[in-house]
């Protein structure tokens, strides 16, 4: 798997500490049952929404919990606004949502709301009140008795009401309906073109992540394994669509570009990393999908990627006409 030119090893520049909001540099984190995260290197832009994209146990949730201060690492650093950050208290800029939200069930909302404003020296009272509004939630209903979605957007109402620099949150739209991630997903575009929030996601939901995140990076085997800007992500793939499912038909292909081959009787879609050479007649070059994407990429690290592969190093050379 590729890394874009954006990732790992940047200059470590003042100009950079000052657009890079948070830095993670070679970190490592080993429990009993082994490593969750290896040598992973990575920044945030300031003022970005970042998307965390990686398989289960990936290690996803576990640097969100060491970006905000709940776990020190075994190996590495990370640095938001240039200072360490350690088990020894989450930086009072830094906001995260945890995938069990933290709330009281026996508590109302107005009162989880109270608990909230006492708890935060900065709180956006009216922000909260908005959100809560939006969602629908009755103040005067227990927390208890919310579904799991209507939970959610109340968690995610006291989230951006403590007004964070950095906003981690772990699955947010996990528990949500089509209509609530749409509108949770708004919130966070709206929230962030308005204050300058940064905020970092992890998510399983790709399709909905490329209109939202403007950055992403794969975690696979707790460490980085394709990041960037997602319009470039994007835009430095090809999707290639062509007929048959011939070996030899694929022999134009250049093998260092290829990520995955899928064949059906009749139709054969190979996605490449950068450009594409010109295709020969019946193929067609079109823009990939965020989806199809990671989920070759994926594929990809887990090696059940080209499947293809061995049947084109194969072929027959196709004869130059
Ligand atoms: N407190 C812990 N003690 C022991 N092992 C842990 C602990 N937390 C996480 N792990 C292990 O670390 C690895 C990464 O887990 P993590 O929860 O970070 O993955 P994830 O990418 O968030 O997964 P998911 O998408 O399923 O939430 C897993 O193998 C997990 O079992």
């Amino acid at each position: 798997m590729t890394t874009s030119p954006h990732a790992a090893h940047q200059p470590d520049t003042a100009a950079a500490e000052t657009d890079d909001v948070l830095r993670i540099r070679k970190a490592g984190k080993r429990f009993r049952s082994g490593w969750a995260l290896r040598d992973l290197t990575l920044t945030v832009r300031r003022g970005s929404i970042t998307a965390l994209l990686g398989p289960n146990g990936a290690g996803k949730t576990t640097l969100l919990r060491a970006v905000s201060g709940l776990l020190d690492l075994t190996e590495g650093t990370v640095s938001f606004n240039g200072r360490q950050v350690s088990s020894t208290g989450t930086p009072e800029r830094i906001s995260f949502l945890a995938q069990d939200k933290p709330l009281y069930r026996r508590s109302t909302v107005a009162d989880m709301l109270q608990i909230a404003r006492h708890l935060n020296v900065r709180w956006d009272a009216a922000l909260a009140r908005r959100l809560c509004d939006e969602a629908e939630l009755n103040q005067r209903a227990r927390v208890g008795a919310l579904s799991g979605g209507q939970r959610s957007r109340l968690a995610l109402a006291i989230a951006f009401a403590r007004r964070p620099e950095l906003l981690l949150l772990d699955e947010p739209l996990a528990d949500l309906d089509p209509l609530a991630r749409l509108e949770v997903q708004q919130t966070l575009l709206s929230t962030v073109a308005e204050q300058g929030t940064t905020v970092v996601l992890s998510s399983h939901i790709l399709g909905e992540i490329e209109h939202v995140c403007s950055d992403l990076a794969v975690i696979t085997d707790g460490r980085v394994s394709l990041r960037g800007e997602t319009d470039e992500v994007i835009d430095g793939h090809t999707l290639l669509i062509g007929p048959g499912s011939e070996p030899a038909a694929l022999q134009w292909i250049p093998r260092e570009q290829l990520v995955e081959v899928r064949r059906t009787p009749r139709q054969t879609a190979v996605l490449l990393e950068g450009p594409a050479p010109l295709p020969p007649p019946g193929w067609s070059a079109e823009r990939p999908s965020l989806d199809e994407i990671v989920i070759a990429q994926l594929r990809r690290s887990r090696g059940t990627a080209v499947a293809g592969l061995s049947d084109l190093d194969s072929a027959p050379t196709r004869e130059a006409s």
